[in-house]
């Protein structure tokens, strides 16, 4: 149908599968302190994520959306003992040599990617639940993305094996039964050419957002890194070893 064929042509345009830091970290480009960088700064995104799907069920009247939508805050808080994706990011963090008690404190997150990602919390906090839902359909193309990952980070670093990548292969479990409520959400209530524009708008917002935080990191951490004030110096929090140049002179 022509409305799901708009949706998924925003993704094919715009996703950020195609951003050069990505291709660099898929295909063995970046030294272990961009890795790094990327770690502890993907992190204030998978921090926000639950907090953001808190922020859609406060809004939701219909228990039954909500029974659906809360199986999100689950999988990435999971319960008191086994932990959920936040917990698993963190090992990936420590697989790659970071503390994780570091990483969790979110010091030196970039403030670009505070500020996108504070985008789509605020974006689903405010905006009618057509759009909110609209905004996680970059779904749609995260499995393709976290399959390309699994297979370029074994391919290509020392640190990645089954227990520092079970992040990505767990959402390969869980993201398909999001997005198919999500999109089938989104067909059924888009239902007049206004509200379609809107999702799509909602659609292109999350793109941005995805991609913006992959700009700031590219420009604070790729030659000529150029890392803003409050951001990582690519030693705080490291307890694996050090690049032997851990982009240096390019915060000097
Ligand atoms: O690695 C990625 O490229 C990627 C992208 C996205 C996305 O498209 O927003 C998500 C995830 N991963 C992810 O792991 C995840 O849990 C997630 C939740 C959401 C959302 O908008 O609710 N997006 C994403």
């Amino acid at each position: 149908m022509a409305f799901e064929k708009r949706l998924r042509a925003i993704g094919a345009a715009r996703y950020h599968d195609k951003h050069p830091f990505h291709q660099m970290l898929h295909g063995g480009g970046c030294s272990m302190t961009q890795v790094r960088a990327w770690v502890i700064n993907r992190y204030y995104y998978q921090s926000r994520i639950p907090m953001k799907d808190a922020a859609f069920l406060s809004r939701c009247e219909d228990p039954q959306l909500r029974r659906i939508w809360r199986s999100r805050i689950e999988d990435h808080d999971g319960g008191i003992s086994e932990g959920g994706g936040i917990r698993r990011w963190l090992k990936l963090a420590e697989a790659v040599g970071l503390d994780p008690d570091f990483v969790a404190s979110t010091h030196g997150v970039l403030a670009g990617t505070r500020f996108a990602v504070d985008a789509y919390v605020h974006f689903v906090r405010e905006k009618p639940l057509l759009e909110a839902v609209a905004s996680s359909l970059t779904e749609l193309f995260a499995p393709a993305i976290h399959e390309n990952r699994i297979a370029g980070l074994l391919k290509h670093y020392a640190f990645a094996d089954d227990s520092a990548l079970s992040y990505f292969r767990q959402r390969l479990n869980e993201a398909p039964q999001d997005v198919r409520f999500g999109l089938a959400f989104v067909l059924d209530h888009a239902d007049t050419l206004e509200k379609q524009d809107a999702a799509a708008a909602a659609l292109t917002f999350k793109t941005d957002v995805l991609w913006s935080q992959l700009d700031t990191l590219h420009s604070a951490y790729v030659a000529p890194a150029r890392i803003p004030p409050g951001g990582w110096d690519g030693r705080e929090g490291v307890t694996g070893a050090l690049d032997e140049n851990p982009l240096r002179g390019a915060a000097e």
